[in-house]
């Protein structure tokens, strides 16, 4: 995506082919600061302290995270350590799983010497993989929003919750692609974005990206959207997803479940982007079996803003002594969900519909 005429992804190797270069996502909406991660280290505190997020992304800063790991020690016991530190950064996106797994199958076969340009490799691979699939799914997902304006002949209005765009994956993003993909086609779209507390990815960070690339688009409270949807004005529903289980069942940032209950009640096409990756082929009911990541209290007792003269700082906005609690991700069951749009293509979020898709997991 481009940045005042730049293109970037959100995750490139610098001069010296060896230093990964991220954007640190923490200082977004208001500065844009990249980060060199030069150790195994430096890659487990930008996944665990979301320097970088997102599913698809985490899983990419892993995989090179794996890889500066092999500059350190790319013996059997430095791969085995390495896994482990970057496994337990962030418990809910199977894509970090996913992308250890595909590091570990290319490089514990290979002799130690040879393992640090095959994990530089495999993990270049993993970010362009993630790229074109995001922007396969992307064009599956703007028929879908074309159809839509054919049938009405106005501007769509999409709801979306988080950020699951270009910030959270390699390039374009799993929601927010067939939206970039319809923008860019000239059809009218105009995208309902929930803030997300209590981090608000959407209000820092979807905003952040929908306005350098120019979509309108709305910043609202969490709990705006099943007004909206009474009195239609959210045409559909796309969101992204952490983790989908192999029934369809979609784990996604908090407060998706309540936005699908809503659309299901107003019927609002809700819709789910995904990459292959975030399907988890060994879960098969996302309520009882997906770890709900809980973070630090702190990000729900306090908030980060810019003061009006343009310092950025941190605010308390609860009282002292309250108890605050943080789930970070919900499931919202398969029945609630319209389709899952796919770089295959779009199912139905079942089993059946999952396998017709994937038939070599059947
Ligand atoms: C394309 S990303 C899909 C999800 O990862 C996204 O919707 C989300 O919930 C991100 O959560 P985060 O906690 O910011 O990593």
């Amino acid at each position: 995506m481009k940045i005042n005429g730049t293109s970037y992804r959100t995750i490139w190797l610098g001069a010296d082919g060896r230093v990964v270069e991220i954007i640190d996502q923490t200082r977004l909406p208001h500065e844009f600061v990249t980060v060199g991660l030069t150790s195994l280290d430096d890659a487990a505190k930008a996944i665990k302290d979301m320097w970088v997020r997102g599913a698809p992304l985490i899983g990419a800063t892993a995989a090179y995270g794996m890889a500066l790991a092999c500059l350190e020690d790319a013996s059997d016991k430095g791969l085995a350590r390495a896994y482990e530190v970057l496994h337990v950064t962030r418990p809910t996106a199977i894509n970090l799983k996913w992308a250890l797994d595909e590091m570990m199958a290319v490089l514990a076969p290979l002799a130690v010497k040879d393992r640090v340009d095959a994990a530089y490799g495999r993990a270049a691979e993993i970010c362009d993989e993630d790229s074109e699939q995001n922007a396969r799914l992307g064009a599956f997902g703007a028929k879908i929003i074309a159809e839509h304006h054919k049938a009405k002949g106005r501007t769509i209005n999409i709801l979306t919750h988080c950020n699951a765009g270009w910030l959270a994956t390699v390039d374009w993003g799993t929601a927010l692609a067939p939206i970039y993909k319809a923008f860019d086609a000239g059809i009218p779209v105009h995208v309902w974005v929930d803030e997300t507390r209590p981090r608000n990815q959407g209000a820092s960070l979807t905003a952040r990206e929908l306005n350098w690339h120019g979509v309108p688009h709305t910043v609202i409270a969490d709990n705006t959207g099943g007004h909206l949807m009474q009195h239609g004005m959210v045409d559909l529903c796309i969101v992204g997803t952490d983790r989908t289980t192999r029934n369809g069942d979609v784990c996604n940032k908090i407060g998706t479940y309540l936005k699908a209950l809503a659309a299901k009640d107003n019927n609002v096409p809700f819709y789910v982007g995904l990459p292959s990756p975030t399907i988890d082929w060994t879960v098969a009911d996302g309520v009882k079996e997906i770890p709900i990541e809980t973070r630090s209290a702190r990000e729900q007792t306090h908030i980060f803003g810019k003061t009006e003269d343009g310092a950025v700082c941190e605010v308390q906005v609860t009282p002292d002594g309250s108890a605050a609690v943080n789930y970070g991700f919900d499931v919202t069951p398969a029945r609630l969900v319209t389709g899952l749009i796919t770089e295959r293509g779009v199912c139905e979020a079942s089993p059946e519909g999952l396998r017709g898709l994937f038939p070599e997991r059947a």
